[in-house]
């Protein structure tokens, strides 16, 4: 099971989702309580090894932003929120990272329809920590993809059973507060998520 570990502003966060073996983690660089800078996200992915993945989280900003902020903060994949449209995925594809189209349900549910290399199935709300209908998405992607919305250590085994993703991807439910991540939850997540 792929884990990402997203929303992290703080180095022992980091440490912590590393250690514990997250495949990646994010950083948010759009409107959002755990949004860090571009620089500020450099800092923190100068600690994380190569085999980690570090991503950029946008939402809504045009291509240009986002390649200047996924350069200035040296992320190693983009990931567009929402309902970006095919020609920015176009258009961000010689940054030669791989790119990660996060969406809702009710979006095409195939991964690569917009040349991205990863997709995401979220709820309606990104970071809103709000559960929903994980088994309503069985069987609808395609291609390589994570489970994501409202996913805790409590309840990430239940969903991926439910759902049947490639990989998982979390950021409320190892919080206690919006913004405020835990060491402990983090480590939590990730067993729950390989072990049940
Ligand atoms: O985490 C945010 O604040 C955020 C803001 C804008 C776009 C995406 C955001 N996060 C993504 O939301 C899910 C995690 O949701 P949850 O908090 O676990 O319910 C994940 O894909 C994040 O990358």
């Amino acid at each position: 099971m792929y884990v990402k570990i997203c929303g992290l502003s703080e180095p022992e966060h980091v440490e912590a989702a590393v250690e514990a073996g997250a495949d990646a983690i994010g950083f948010v660089l759009t409107r959002s309580p755990r949004r860090v800078t571009p620089e500020r996200a450099a800092e923190l992915a100068a600690a994380v090894p190569a085999h980690v993945l570090t991503v950029g989280v946008f939402r809504g900003e045009d291509p240009q932003t986002v390649r200047e902020a996924a350069l200035a903060s040296g992320v190693r994949a983009v990931q567009l929120h929402g309902r970006h449209p095919h020609a920015d995925f176009t258009a961000l594809k010689d940054l030669g990272r791989p790119l990660v189209r996060a969406v809702d349900a009710s979006a095409d549910l195939r991964c690569g329809a917009y040349d991205e290399d990863l997709l995401i199935v979220d709820a309606p709300r990104p970071g809103s920590g709000e559960p929903w209908d994980w088994a309503a998405v069985r069987g609808r992607p395609s291609g390589r993809w994570m489970l994501a919305g409202g996913l805790d250590p409590s309840n990430v085994a239940e969903a991926v059973e439910a759902a049947g993703p490639w990989g998982v991807d979390v950021s409320s439910g190892v919080e206690t507060a919006p913004g405020v991540k835990d060491s402990a939850l983090i480590r939590a997540f990730l067993r729950a998520a390989r072990h049940g």
